[in-house]
């Protein structure tokens, strides 16, 4: 069993903090790493990979350094996000290579049994540059695996995945969690760590904005203000009815531009709030013309977050 443990790490590119006073504990089973594009994740996983030192701060593994320490790196697994570069070689001689460079006594069968576990064994005689995005990135998880690490590190590992292989991959993942590795993947879709993960890091601007399960993620998420425009036979009518609701934190008419008004409501309760509409709009004798959320974009998601 091991446990990745940051404390108060960051890590700085000339002056762009890329990792700001990050402390978190990765411990056994699987744990999603959640953030939009350039949140750190990768700059997160490279460290705990020991591919980066900390700027400030530590990052260890069972309590030992993992930056140059050779002894750490037998028991870590990392799958990059980049693509292999060799699609000259087949998957069979990739995941040799990798079996060698950790002095491995029978590189072969390791391997062999690499290669079975993300069911890659007769695709692995065939060149890389032949492989779908799905059968490369298993490959690239058999390379990762050849020395049977306890920890298992993976960036952005569905991203162009087709859906059948990123079943596979899921399925895989959650195997490895089970058998208790430690098994870290970064993503920026809320719905694929769900699906996967035990628990939830949010990072977002180089900063660790959440931890969770999902329910208290999908809660932190779903729970947030909203604004929604709502366009109605009688846009007054339902202001005036709308602002009584205990769900409704604001409300404002927007200009009438070529006949077309609406209603600006910023919501506190979501699910709340899409309960009563209807009823509110019918005591009101209004009908209701459309309903459309004005801000539902992740990255307004992660802000919230960030600004509790
Ligand atoms: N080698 C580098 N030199 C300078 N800036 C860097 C370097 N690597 C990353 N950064 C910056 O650090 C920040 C975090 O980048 P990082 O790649 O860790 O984020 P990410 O969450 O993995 O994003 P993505 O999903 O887009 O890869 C970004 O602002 C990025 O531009």
């Amino acid at each position: 069993m091991a446990t990745i443990s940051l404390d108060a790490v960051s890590r700085w590119y000339g002056n762009v903090v890329a990792v700001n006073g990050i402390t978190m504990t990765i411990g056994p089973g699987v744990t999603g790493l959640l953030g939009p594009n350039g949140a750190g994740k990768s700059t997160l996983i490279a460290l705990m990979s020991g591919f980066l030192s900390p700027s400030a701060g530590s990052v260890t593994l069972d309590g030992t350094p993992i930056w140059r320490n050779t002894e750490v790196y037998r028991t870590i697994g990392l799958v990059p996000e980049r693509e292999i570069s060799f699609g000259y070689l087949t998957g069979h001689q990739f995941v040799i290579a990798n079996a060698e460079l950790h002095g491995l006594p029978d590189p072969g069968a390791a391997a062999q049994r690499a290669l079975e576990i993300v069911d890659m064994v007769e695709p692995a005689a065939r060149r890389i540059g032949t492989y779908s995005k799905g059968m490369r990135q298993r490959v690239k998880l058999a390379s990762a695996l050849v020395h049977d690490p306890g920890v298992l590190l993976l960036d952005e590992p569905f991203n162009g995945v087709d859906p059948r292989q990123r079943l596979h991959l899921m399925a895989l993942l959650q195997r490895f969690g089970a058998e208790g590795r430690t098994v870290l993947f970064s993503s920026h879709i809320l719905e694929e760590v769900e699906q996967v993960a035990r628990q939830i890091e949010v990072v977002v601007s180089g900063r660790h904005a959440a931890s969770g399960d999902f329910g208290e993620i999908r809660r932190l998420m779903t729970d947030r203000p909203v604004q929604y425009v709502v366009v109605s036979s009688d846009d007054r009518r339902l202001a005036s009815a709308l602002i009584a609701e205990p769900s409704v934190v604001a409300v404002s008419l927007r200009p009438v531009v070529a006949g077309r008004g609406g209603v600006d409501v910023s919501v506190s309760d979501l699910g709340g709030f899409a309960h009563r509409l209807p009823r509110v709009s019918h005591d009101a004798g209004v009908r209701l013309i459309e309903l459309s959320p004005t801000d539902e974009s992740l990255e307004s998601v992660f802000a919230y977050l960030v600004g509790r």
